[in-house]
């Protein structure tokens, strides 16, 4: 294999065809099967109008939405086998390595479990899509001591959400901040976790076993794991006077500042635009805007000193937070999201599938002589 072949980290490496997200790294646009974010959550776009778009390739018409959001709230509940198995979990136990043994023991107990027909894939997607958000906020009631929420069927997926985390009627405006990030986080084209579920898919393996491994990799603090690392950050610098020195110093000790930088954006993420300004609102709207001042203080040193943009991770950090979600549930909050895209694409590899297999470059030592363990 020649060198010239290899890209560390496969950066710019085309290794899928697909419809259904376009990125334009130079401009910053994102385009969901033709739909620029911009206009989608401008037009006034739903969460589960975007899941439909992504699955489908077109926006619902009122019947089709209607009858699609009705067979997403019926499948909510979690099977008794998930709910047995989640009692078996530490409550201590990290909420994304709890959703990832909640997503593979569901697998196990879906009706279409062996099915390996494309229509039972989507059954199993109908059903991932609407138990996510009832398997994060049941993971955050058990860590908690507290009793679980059935969820409701007359509440949009992100009213639900809001609702089966906090046992009391959704507040409208924070339902709709919650679902524009979700649909902010919906797809990202061949970012790894959905490249991780493209390659379980492309084995032939099931859909369980694709999103359990994006849910693995999404859980990493240079994918999906950097939100919650951001509200870690702005809770360390804790006030504003304070932030221009601690990221000043962060930079100048060579620290990896999360929420910034991006393999594929090379000016700002049109996701980061959204969030900042739902940031800015969030926290006027609940009374305290200091960890947005503090978020605008580490954008304007970062970008000056390093040139970097903040990504999807940064501003949503603050606006969740503002929002009353916890911390350690950021993660999960973007898997609610993104299980969107990831069965937008393991259903794209079934259609069009070829086994996902690259090569290494090799720099070991071919051969050698083997020597016997008595004469080592
Ligand atoms: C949903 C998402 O996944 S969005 C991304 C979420 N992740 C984060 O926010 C974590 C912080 N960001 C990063 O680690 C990176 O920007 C990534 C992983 C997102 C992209 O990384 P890559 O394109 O592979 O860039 P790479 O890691 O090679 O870095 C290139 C250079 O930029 C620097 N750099 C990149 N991002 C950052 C950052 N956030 N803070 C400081 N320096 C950075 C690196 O130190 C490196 O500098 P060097 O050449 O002097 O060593
Ligand atoms: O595309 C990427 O590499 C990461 C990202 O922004 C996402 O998954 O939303």
């Amino acid at each position: 294999m020649s060198e010239s072949q290899f890209s560390e980290g496969l950066e710019d490496v085309v290794a899928a065809s697909s419809e259904i997200c376009f990125i334009d790294g130079d401009e910053g646009r994102l385009v969901y099967r033709g739909y620029d974010i911009h206009d989608l959550v401008g037009g006034g776009s739903t969460f589960e109008e975007v899941i439909y778009l992504l699955w489908h390739g077109e926006l619902p018409s009122t019947e089709q939405l209607q009858s699609f959001r009705l067979s997403l709230s019926t499948e909510r509940a979690l099977s008794q086998g998930a709910v047995e198995v989640l009692k078996t979990l530490p409550k201590t136990g990290n909420a994304m390595e709890m959703l990832r043994t909640l997503v593979s023991a569901s697998g196990l107990f879906d009706p279409d479990d062996g099915d390996t027909s494309y229509d039972a894939s989507v059954r199993m997607a109908v059903r991932l899509v609407s138990q996510l958000p009832t398997m994060v906020t049941a993971i955050e009631r058990y860590k908690t001591g507290q009793a679980q929420i059935e969820p409701r069927k007359d509440l949009s997926l992100a009213g639900n959400f809001l609702y089966m985390l906090n046992g009391v009627e959704p507040d409208e405006r924070d339902a709709r901040a919650l679902d524009i990030a979700l649909i902010l986080h919906a797809d990202h084209e061949l970012n790894a976790s959905t490249f991780s579920a493209r390659v379980t898919a492309a084995t032939l393996s099931d859909l369980y076993s694709a999103v359990t491994s994006a849910v693995g990799t999404l859980k990493g603090p240079l994918h999906g794991g950097a939100n919650e690392q951001v509200m870690l950050m702005l809770k360390e610098i804790g006030h504003l006077e304070d932030a221009e020195a601690w990221i000043t110093k962060a930079l100048e000790e060579k620290r990896r500042i999360m929420g910034f930088g991006h393999r594929v954006y090379h000016t700002e993420d049109p996701r980061a635009t959204h969030l900042r300004r739902m940031s800015q609102e969030m926290g006027e709207r609940k009374g305290n805007t200091t960890y947005y001042e503090i978020s605008k203080v580490v954008e304007s040193v970062v970008r000056e000193k390093k040139k970097l943009n903040p990504n999807v991770d940064f501003y949503s950090a603050s606006m969740y937070y503002m929002m009353g979600i916890p911390i350690h549930l950021f993660t999960p909050v973007f898997a609610v999201s993104r299980i969107s895209g990831w069965t937008a694409h393991v259903l794209e590899q079934y259609r069009h599938n070829r086994l996902i297999r690259p090569r290494a470059d090799f720099i070991g030592i071919k051969r050698r002589a083997f020597v016997k363990l008595e004469e080592r």
